[in-house]
């Protein structure tokens, strides 16, 4: 594409650019130009990409968009905002990806990753090419990457929908982070389908408030439009912030839920340690659904896949058959056994709604004692660690406070937050994670349950600026071995 080509969607721009170049491609980051980059300077958090434009044009880059003239031997265009800009070049760039998929997007405090995989699994068997982009990695079809955030910055991710697109991809499930709604990540993408699954508090160190929270939450179903299109926002009927949600956009609004009045329903729920069971009706269509998962917010996140799968053209018969065939999503209430007499549950509950979830359905189960392993984030949200660790003492028999990913905090000042009000002697802190997993593992007798919270899928631990290689189910398994010695 030639750069003035490129340039049309910006109407409003300041200076008009009398070369002609041809783009190779666009980039935020100023390590990444080649010759023919069009280089796009973004004022972050830790750094501005203002002060890279000397590096970008020594790599080739063949013009600037920026926030403010700047001296330099190629055009720079100069736009009030670079980010709402950078989401603008890269859908002209990239062709408009999304409008060429059926496009799914996922949002809320908890459920996002396992909502987006059980959707995957049923479009998968229902033969459609799938895509998915969230927490835990991006698959374009069978190829899959690693992923830094939950959902990509608007360059990256156009760029990313346009090989889906490339590689004959038709849908596409896709967690939308509060912090990329609120960051404008994702503004160009045509969403067909909007998930809420929940909110709860959590990321309040950058909302400040729960209203600023839903705000940001709501901008994926504003994002929906304000005409009657195809679009549907699928709701939870349960949650009160649903009905504020609905308010934000004008497409069909489809429900679900267990309480509350809802399009898609479940009713006669039965838990077992093995399953859970429900009937469901679904816009009066009947169906009994037998999950290999556990726990009422595993009804939600299948309500919520029902729904969104449904509104796709998805049978309900066929949904069922789909659904009863997962057996977990990774990290995500998974079980470590190595042949061991009591039970090893691997939980990425970091949040206080998620482990008060968890910890509420072992303890239904539970017929000997539970130990919850629980740390909070450093550089995260400040405000759940108490809380945390206050429903870690309720519930647990043994809790033990130790690391999650202190990141640049002293983890011995982040468990002094957590611990502020809990009663001395409802816990113990080992600081050391891998001992703490082991010293739990050590002294678990028969039928004893030990939660492990808040890492899940996670393969890493970020001490300080080091990540070093950490896996909690790799720990356990090492520690039930090594007790078995
Ligand atoms: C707070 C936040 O969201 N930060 C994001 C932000 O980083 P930043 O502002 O620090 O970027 P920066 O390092 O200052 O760089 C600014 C610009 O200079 C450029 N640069 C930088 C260096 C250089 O040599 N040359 C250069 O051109 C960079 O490419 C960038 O364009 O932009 C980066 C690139 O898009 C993101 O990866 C990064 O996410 C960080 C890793 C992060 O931890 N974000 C969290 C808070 C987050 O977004 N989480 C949500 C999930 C939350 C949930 O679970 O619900 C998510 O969606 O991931
Ligand atoms: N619908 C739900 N309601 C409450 N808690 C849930 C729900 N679904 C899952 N959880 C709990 O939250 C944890 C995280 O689930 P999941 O990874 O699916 O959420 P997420 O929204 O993708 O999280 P993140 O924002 O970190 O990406 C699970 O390990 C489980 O403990
Ligand atoms: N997406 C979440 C993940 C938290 C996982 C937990 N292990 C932590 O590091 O706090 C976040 O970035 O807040
Ligand atoms: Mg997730």
């Amino acid at each position: 594409m030639k750069l003035q080509e490129l340039l049309l969607p910006l109407r409003f721009q300041k200076n008009t650019v009398d070369v002609n170049p041809e783009v190779t491609s666009l980039e935020m980051d100023s390590r990444r130009v080649k010759e023919g980059t069009v280089f796009i300077c973004i004022k972050g958090y830790t750094v501005d990409g203002h002060d890279f434009v000397q590096q970008a044009v020594d790599k080739g880059a063949v013009a600037i968009v920026a926030e403010r003239p700047l001296v330099a031997s190629v055009p720079v265009i100069v736009v009030s905002d670079t980010k709402r800009a950078m989401a603008r070049l890269a859908c002209h760039y990239y062709e408009n990806p999304t409008e060429n998929v059926h496009l799914i997007g996922v949002t809320g405090t908890n459920g996002k990753t396992t909502v987006t995989h059980l959707i995957e699994k049923i479009m998968q068997d229902v033969k459609r090419k799938t895509g998915l982009i969230g927490t835990m990695y991006t698959k374009v079809g069978a190829r899959q990457y690693e992923t830094k955030n939950t959902t990509p910055e608007s360059l990256p991710l156009q760029q990313l929908f346009k090989e889906m697109v490339d590689e004959q991809v038709d849908t596409v499930m896709m967690e939308v982070s509060s912090h990329a709604l609120h960051l404008g990540r994702v503004r160009g993408c045509d969403f067909d389908v909007a998930v809420f699954t929940n909110l709860t508090p959590d990321h309040l160190d950058y909302h400040e408030s729960m209203e600023a929270y839903l705000y940001a939450k709501g901008l994926l179903f504003a994002q929906l439009g304000n005409t009657f299109t195809d679009k549907v926002a699928v709701l939870n009927a349960d949650d009160p912030a649903s009905l504020e949600l609905s308010r934000l956009t004008t497409v069909d609004v489809v429900t679900y839920g267990v309480k509350e009045k809802a399009d898609v329903i479940a009713r006669n729920i039965r838990i077992t340690p093995s399953g859970t069971t429900f009937d469901i009706d679904a816009f009066g269509k009947k169906e009994m659904i037998s999950l290999q998962l556990i726990g009422m917010f595993s009804v939600y996140n299948a309500l919520a896949a029902t729904a969104a799968s449904l509104v796709s053209n998805v049978s309900l018969t066929q949904i069922k058959k789909s659904l009863e065939q997962v057996k977990g999503v990774s990290g995500r209430f998974e079980a470590v056994d190595a042949g061991q007499d009591f039970t090893v549950i691997v939980d990425y509950a970091h949040t206080a709604d998620s482990l008060e979830n968890v910890l509420k359905t072992v303890k239904d189960f539970a017929t000997n004692r539970i130990f919850a392993i629980v740390g909070c984030g450093g550089d995260r949200d400040r405000t759940k660690r108490p809380v945390m660790a206050q429903i870690a003492s309720a519930y647990a028999d043994r809790a033990i406070f130790t690391s999650d990913n202190p990141r640049s905090e002293d983890p011995k000042q982040i468990i002094k937050e957590m611990v502020a009000g809990v009663k001395e002697g409802d816990f113990e802190v080992i600081l050391d994670r891998k001992q703490a997993i082991k010293q739990a593992i050590k002294e678990a007798e028969k039928g004893d349950i030990i939660v492990i919270a808040g890492k899940g899928h996670e393969t890493y631990q970020i001490i300080g600026g080091e990540t070093i290689h950490f896996d909690d189910r790799e720990v356990a398994r090492e520690g039930i071995v090594e007790r078995a010695e």
